[in-house]
């Protein structure tokens, strides 16, 4: 049977990265999209700016909305303090068979909690289940036109303090055209737009920061 493209991409990681090592994992996975298929992980480009918001928010508690094969959880968890976790929702069982075996090669498993569900039946859940206060960094790379009702959920769940921050990836490419318009109108955010490129691509893309005023 044809193998699918996660499963090529992790082949590429257990054959080329080194295991425990998160930064070869994270190479591997760039290389094997320039030079052998696209697939939608944030890149390299991206990936510096999405590296540089992870060190200066300094966060205890993150949540990635769309793990796909786990490339931006990789980099998030290798840059957090030891007792900092990571909580990850996948909607795609087959991604997240994939994205579990590429964390763990990289030796992040520890920091990581990957949960299979749709975003808006998880988000209600993360204080009871999953003893969650609030996320001091949000990541949004989930379906696009999720975002603003997910950022709605998250703020009516009490799930962000003054000071969260919100990064979301794709705000022009796919495009989140609703949530920028939200975020950059209202008076609870304080809105920063990077620009960059659409992964291994010269396509314009970005991040949009956002951070609650509470
Ligand atoms: N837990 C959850 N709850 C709800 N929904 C969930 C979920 N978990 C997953 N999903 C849904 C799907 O997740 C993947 C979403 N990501 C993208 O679609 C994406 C697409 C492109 C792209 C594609 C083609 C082009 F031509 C140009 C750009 C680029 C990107 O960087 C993308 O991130
Ligand atoms: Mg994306």
């Amino acid at each position: 049977t044809q193998s699918t493209r996660p499963q090529r991409l992790l082949g590429a990681v257990q054959k080329k990265a080194t295991r425990g090592n998160p930064r070869s994992v994270i190479q591997t996975i760039d290389q094997f999209c320039r030079q052998r298929e696209w697939a939608m992980n944030v890149g390299d480009e991206k990936g510096c700016i999405l590296d540089s918001v992870v060190t200066e928010t300094n966060p205890t508690t993150v949540l990635e909305l769309g793990t796909y094969c786990g490339y931006s959880t990789v980099r998030i968890a290798s840059l957090l303090p030891p007792q900092a976790r990571l909580i990850t929702l996948e909607f795609n069982p087959d991604f997240a068979r994939i994205a579990r075996q590429v964390i763990t090669w990289a030796g992040v498993q520890d920091k990581v909690e990957l949960v299979e569900g749709a975003s808006g039946d998880l988000i209600p859940k993360m204080k009871a289940q999953f003893g969650v206060n609030t996320f001091d960094l949000v990541f949004l790379d989930h379906w696009k036109d999720r975002y603003l009702p997910d950022t709605k959920l998250m703020e009516e769940c009490g799930l962000l303090k003054k000071g969260s921050i919100l990064l979301a990836d794709n705000v022009i490419c796919p495009g989140t055209p609703d949530y920028l318009e939200y975020v950059r109108n209202s008076p609870r955010y304080q809105s920063q737009y990077f620009k960059s490129h659409l992964e291994y691509t010269k396509v314009e893309d970005g991040l949009e920061k956002s951070v609650f005023l509470g």
